[in-house]
C-alpha cells in the first residue's frame, strides 16, 4: 500500500553505483483499489505512461519525461553503445538526445511543464563543451537535472502550501478553519511532492485550520473521485466527494470560502488552462461570491503566451467518456481534457514565490511577477 498522507509517492527513481538509472511509477489507472508500481525502461515507456494517463498531472508529466530519458540513456541496452559509436559523437549525441526529447513532448500538449522541462534540458546540453567526454558527461547532466526537478517540485509544493494557507487565513479565519472546494487531482499524484492546490489544503490541515474540502468527481476521467478522494482519506482531512453538477448547490448549502484549483498552463495575462470543468467552477464561484485561486508553480507559467485563446487543448479518446457515461458505444462525443478560465474569474495565483493578485487596473501582470521573483 502506498505510504500515508503526504508521503504518498507517485514514483521511485534510483541511480546505481554504475550510474544506471531506474524508474517505476504508481499506476494511477488502478487507483484507488490497487497500488502497483510499474517500471519505465525507456522514452517510449515514458511516453506511453504519460499518454495513457497511467501517470498524469502537469508537474509530474514533465518529471517522468526527464527521468524516463535518463533511464533510457543509462540503460545497458543499445543506447550507450549507439551513442558511443556515433561518428563525430558530440553533435551526433546531442541530436540523438534532442530527437528523444522532441518525441516526449508529443505525448500531451496542454501542460506547459513538459515543454518547459525540455527547454531547460536543451539549455543544459547546449552549454556542454564538445571536448567533454561526450556520452557520460551529457547523460550525467540529464540524470542530475531529473534529480533537481524532483527536489524543486517538492520544495515548490511546500512553499505554495504555505503562501496559499497564509493568504486564505488572512481573510477566512473561522473557528474551525477554511472551507475549500477543488477539482481534479492536484496532490501527490500530480506532483513529486504533496501537491499544488491540494498542497494548500494539506498545509491548512497540518495547521489544524482546514474545516472542510469538497472535491469534484471530475468527469469523465474521475481524477477527483479516484485520486483526490483517495489522498484526502489517506490524509485524514474532512473531505466530501460531490458530483461536478453539485458545486453550486454545495457552496450555497454547505458554504465555501475559496475554490483552489491546479493549472496546466498559466498565460501572461493570467488566463489558465486546467482540467475541464474548472471554467464552470470559476463562473459558479464568482456568482456565489466565493474566491477562486489557481495554485501554480513557476514551471507551469507560460509567459510567452499572451492569453488563453491560443492554448492547445488536448482532446481525449471518446472511449474515456463513453465508458464512464454508460452511453451507446457509437455515440459521437466531444472530450476536451481541459478548458481555459479567463483571468477575470480568478482571484489570485498562488505560486512558490508568493500570491499574485490583480493590479489596480484589474489585470494580472504575470511577466512582472516572474521578473520580480526570479532568482
Ligand atoms: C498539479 S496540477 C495538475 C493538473 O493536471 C491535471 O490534468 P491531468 O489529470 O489531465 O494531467 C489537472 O488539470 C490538474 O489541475
Amino acid at each position: 500500500m502506498a505510504a500515508k498522507g503526504n508521503n504518498l509517492r507517485s514514483l521511485i527513481f534510483e541511480v546505481d553505483d554504475d550510474g544506471k538509472a531506474s524508474l517505476s511509477v504508481l499506476d494511477q489507472l488502478l487507483l484507488p483499489h490497487e497500488t502497483k508500481f510499474v517500471p519505465i525502461e525507456n522514452v517510449e515507456g515514458a511516453w506511453d505512461a504519460i499518454r495513457s494517463m497511467r501517470i498524469r498531472g502537469a508537474p509530474l508529466i514533465a518529471i517522468v519525461a526527464v527521468l524516463g530519458l535518463a533511464v533510457d540513456l543509462t540503460s545497458n541496452g543499445t543506447t550507450i553503445r549507439d551513442l558511443a559509436g556515433l561518428a563525430n559523437s558530440f553533435s551526433a549525441t546531442r541530436e540523438y538526445i534532442y530527437d528523444k526529447m522532441a518525441y516526449l513532448t508529443t505525448s500531451r500538449p496542454t501542460a506547459v511543464n513538459l515543454s518547459n522541462a525540455m527547454v531547460e534540458l536543451r539549455d543544459i546540453v547546449e552549454k556542454m563543451s564538445p571536448e567533454a567526454p561526450v556520452t557520460r558527461e551529457i547523460v550525467g547532466a540529464i540524470v542530475d537535472h531529473g534529480r533537481h526537478m524532483l527536489a524543486r517540485d517538492v520544495s515548490d509544493n511546500v512553499a505554495i502550501g504555505r503562501h496559499g494557507a497564509d493568504d486564505l487565513l488572512s481573510r477566512h479565519d473561522r473557528p474551525d478553519g477554511v472551507r475549500l472546494v477543488t477539482i481534479c487531482n492536484t496532490g501527490s499524484l500530480a506532483t513529486a511532492g504533496w501537491g499544488t492546490a491540494l498542497g494548500v489544503a494539506r498545509e491548512l490541515h497540518r495547521r489544524g485550520r482546514l474545516e472542510s474540502i469538497a472535491c469534484l468527481e471530475t468527469r469523465p476521467y474521475n481524477q477527483g473521485s479516484r485520486l483526490t478522494a483517495y489522498e484526502i482519506r489517506e490524509e485524514g482531512m474532512n473531505g466530501t466527494l460531490i458530483c461536478d453538477s453539485m458545486a453550486a448547490f454545495y457552496m450555497r448549502r454547505r458554504g465555501a470560502d475559496a475554490c483552489v484549483v491546479g493549472a496546466d498552463r498559466v498565460c501572461a495575462n493570467g488566463d489558465t488552462a486546467n482540467k475541464v470543468g474548472t471554467y464552470a467552477l470559476a463562473i459558479i464561484a464568482r456568482e456565489m461570491g466565493v474566491e477562486f485561486f489557481v495554485a501554480s508553480p513557476f514551471t507551469t507559467l507560460d509567459v510567452d503566451l499572451s492569453c488563453g485563446d491560443d492554448i492547445e487543448i488536448e482532446e481525449r479518446p471518446p472511449g474515456e467518456m463513453l465508458e464512464s457515461a454508460c452511453a451507446p458505444k457509437d455515440m459521437p462525443c466531444w472530450n476536451p481534457g481541459f478548458d481555459v478560465t479567463p483571468a477575470e474569474y480568478i482571484t489570485g495565483i498562488i505560486t512558490e514565490r508568493g500570491v499574485l493578485k490583480k493590479s489596480s487596473d484589474g489585470t494580472f501582470d504575470v511577466i512582472g511577477f516572474v521578473r520580480e521573483h526570479s532568482s
